[in-house]
Formats: structure tokens, sequence, C-alpha cells
């Protein structure tokens, strides 16, 4: 997969619009993240290993597509994360879930860990780390350090909205993590926010401000 792939599907864009008007009340932008997660799924699972196996159709006897090798993790940055990660649970119902709890400094912009907990055996599995907003950079390339100590080797993370210098950051920490996004917004503002983004994603999703 390329480093950056910007998921310009017209239904992807319209709801993503809806999500970046601040009238949108909490229940409708949850409800937005959740379709939304499962457009951006299938371009993420793109590429997937595929094997055949054997089976009877009611005509005759196939060998059929199936997806090949140990299922996938999903990883969700907490909060935020989990308004991407149930709506692809949907579609993966049998991937493993992760959390990383991650909180950002509002004055360093450093992220806070203050929990981890990840399936066993990452080095064989594709692990998907979600969380819709991909800022400095700092939380996400965060997690995946994690991810990486713990042994995964095939990452890729999935978000809803980009700056250019969460992407560099990612770039430059990890190369090798393929990023897909609804969009590329412009830059950060002088507190660290997507601009024009659509504020903070944790507080929309669960109305704490
Ligand atoms: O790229 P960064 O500059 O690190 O910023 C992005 C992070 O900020 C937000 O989380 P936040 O810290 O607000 O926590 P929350 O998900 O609990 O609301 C967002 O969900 C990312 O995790
Ligand atoms: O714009 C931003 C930046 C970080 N986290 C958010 O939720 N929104
Ligand atoms: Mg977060």
């Amino acid at each position: 997969m390329d480093h950056l792939t910007i998921v310009t599907h017209p239904l992807v864009q319209h709801k993503l619009t809806l999500m970046r008007d601040r009238d949108t009340s909490t229940a409708v932008f949850r409800q937005l993240l959740r379709e939304i997660s499962q457009l951006l799924a299938y371009e993420v699972t793109r590429e997937l290993p595929m094997t055949t196996k054997r089976i009877d159709t009611p005509v005759q006897p196939m060998d059929a597509p199936t997806l090949a090798g140990r299922k996938m993790a999903l990883v969700s940055i907490l909060r935020a994360g989990n308004g991407l990660l149930d709506g692809i649970l949907e579609l993966v119902p049998s991937a493993r879930v992760g959390f990383v709890g991650l909180y950002r400094d509002e004055e360093t912009l450093q992220p806070v860990q203050y929990y981890f907990k990840a399936p066993e055996q990452l080095e064989d599995r594709l692990v998907i780390a979600v969380d819709p907003m991909l800022a400095t950079g700092n939380s996400s390339a965060a997690a995946v350090d994690l991810l990486k100590a713990k042994g995964a080797t095939n990452i890729r993370f999935l978000c809803l909205l980009a700056a250019p210098e969460g992407v560099a950051r990612m770039k430059e920490a990890h190369p090798d993590v393929p990023i897909v996004t609804a969009a590329l917004d412009e830059r950060l503002n002088e507190n660290g926010y997507i601009v024009p983004g659509l504020g903070d994603a944790g507080d929309r999703m669960f109305g704490t401000k």
C-alpha cells in the first residue's frame, strides 16, 4: 500500500462534511462515524492475503476464496478510536481487539499513556490501529511504538482526518505503516487542532464539552 491513501468516495466525503458541521448533534456525529468507519475499512483491508477453501454449493463443489492467515487485530486508540472500532467490528466480527489508552496533554501536545492491552501473537497478524484524528502524530506514533514493542510488524493506521504535520511525523517515525484517511486537511492551528478539521473528536462523540 502507498504510505498515504485518501478515500475520496462520494459517500465518505458527504458524511465527513456532515461531521465537520458544528451544528451536527452528538448522536448523529457518532452514527456518521460508525457509517464512515465501514467505508474506510473497505479500503484499509484491500490487498489482504487470500487463499481458497473447498466448499459445496447447492450445485457443485468449488474452491472458494477466503481470508488467509491469523485473524487480524484491531487496535483502538482511546477514547475516540472506539468510534471507528465498533463499525469495523461489524464487518470483521472475528477480529481480535486491543486498546491503547492515550490522551494528549493540552500544553505539550505529548501523549500520556494510561492503558495498553493487545491480543497475543501480534507478529502473525495484520494490525489495524484506529483513531479518527491524526494531528501532530504524537499519539499515533506512540501507539505504533507500543504495538511494535509487542511484536507487530504488519501495521496499518486508519483515521478520519489527517494534518500534513501528522502524516510527516508518521512517515519519519514509522515509514512502514500505511495511513488510510478520508481527508488531508490544511494544517494545525496554534493549539494543535486540525484546520479546518471537525473539532475535538472525542468530545463530539461523547458529548463531553
Ligand atoms: O496527533 P495528535 O496530536 O497526538 O492528536 C490526536 C489525538 O488527539 C485526540 O485524542 P485526545 O487526546 O483528545 O483523547 P480522547 O480520544 O480521549 O478524546 C485524537 O483522538 C488522537 O488520539
Ligand atoms: O483537531 C483535533 C486534533 C486532535 N484531536 C482532535 O480530536 N481534534
Ligand atoms: Mg485520543
